[in-house]
């Protein structure tokens, strides 16, 4: 069963078309990417899912259905902007948003518990949400969409504010919420993370579907005939200087992108470097999920 399902939903404010024509699902037990640039409707779209405002046409189904009250508890909404009740303490705060979300406070207080240790935040249970760091705030916020153990959750920018640490901390429970069967929509502007986590992905732009499908598939589908070489020695990266029917050389870390001339394969290439150094690594290049998004917005192109 589809956790979510849009078709033909369409949405405008004041007459301007913010959203247009949007179809998409996102399958249960997966991370779902919700991208684009500033303004392309991303909020929008996930108020809609919600049932905050209605579309103008079209068709939403969450978990099969409408969205009903029960439907509700079942979802996590981490919303872009945030708000805790600042005097409340932590272990309070927790135990409230679960019990809002119906789930009996004895059950409500173990998770809370639980949830405070793996996120290492157990020791400043007792504290006031005003007594904590920004990043602190933040991780808890978090927790407090995932509290009612839902099968559904919606994360609007969840790294937002946090530092090396408390961003992996984050990232491996949403992958642990995801290998335990369930659901999560992640909208967010760090495209390393939706790389590196979203198993697929929705990029609006103005409104409009620009690219939906896998992460993997729509990074192929993006190829540009580039060739990643790794040298035995990193001294020999100069000696692709030498070597007639290069376009356009970049440096990554440890190996380079190479870009041929039209009409030149990688065979001639891969034989031009082979008889020059030490290959340890040689493949086609895939450009990054960053590198499409930016791609696909300054050309206006999509599907
Ligand atoms: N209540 C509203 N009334 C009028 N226009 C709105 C309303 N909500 C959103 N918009 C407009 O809809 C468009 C999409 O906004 P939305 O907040 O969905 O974008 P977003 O993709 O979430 O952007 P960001 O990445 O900046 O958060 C914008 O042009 C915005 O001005």
């Amino acid at each position: 069963m589809h956790a979510l399902e849009f078709e033909g939903v369409s949405k405008a404010f004041a007459e301007k078309n913010v959203i247009r024509d949007i179809s998409f699902s996102v399958e249960q037990g997966e991370i779902f990417g919700l991208l684009g640039p500033n303004g392309a409707g991303k909020t929008t779209l996930i108020r809609l899912l919600l049932d905050i405002i209605k579309p103008d046409s079209g068709e939403i189904r969450v978990f099969g259905g409408s969205l009903s009250p029960a439907a509700k508890d079942r979802i996590g909404y981490l919303p872009e902007e945030r708000g805790l009740y600042r005097k409340t303490k932590l272990l309070d705060t927790l135990v409230y948003l679960a019990q809002l979300k119906n789930v009996p406070r004895k059950e409500a207080h173990a998770n809370a518990e639980a949830l405070l240790k793996s996120l290492e935040l157990y020791d400043y249970r007792g504290k006031r949400v005003e007594e904590l760091s920004k990043g602190m705030q933040q991780k808890i916020q978090f927790l407090s969409s995932i509290i009612h153990e839902p099968e559904l959750i919606i994360l609007d920018e969840p790294f937002s504010g946090l530092d090396p640490i408390s961003t992996k901390t984050v990232k491996d429970k949403i992958l642990e919420y995801r290998n335990s069967g369930r659901t999560v929509i992640l909208s967010t502007h760090m495209m390393e993370q939706a790389q590196k986590l979203c198993d697929r992905i929705l990029m609006l732009n103005k409104g409009e579907r620009v690219l939906y499908g896998t992460v993997a598939g729509i990074r192929k589908e993006h190829r540009n005939n580039s060739l990643l070489v790794e040298f035995a020695e990193k001294r020999n990266m100069s000696i692709i200087q030498e070597i007639p029917g290069i376009r356009k050389i970049t440096e990554h870390d440890g190996s380079v992108e190479i870009f041929p001339e039209e009409g030149i394969s990688a065979q001639i290439i891969l034989q031009e470097l082979v008889r020059r150094a030490d290959i340890l690594r040689f493949e086609q290049g895939l450009p990054s999920l960053n590198e499409v998004f930016i791609e696909t917005v300054e050309s206006g192109s999509g599907e």
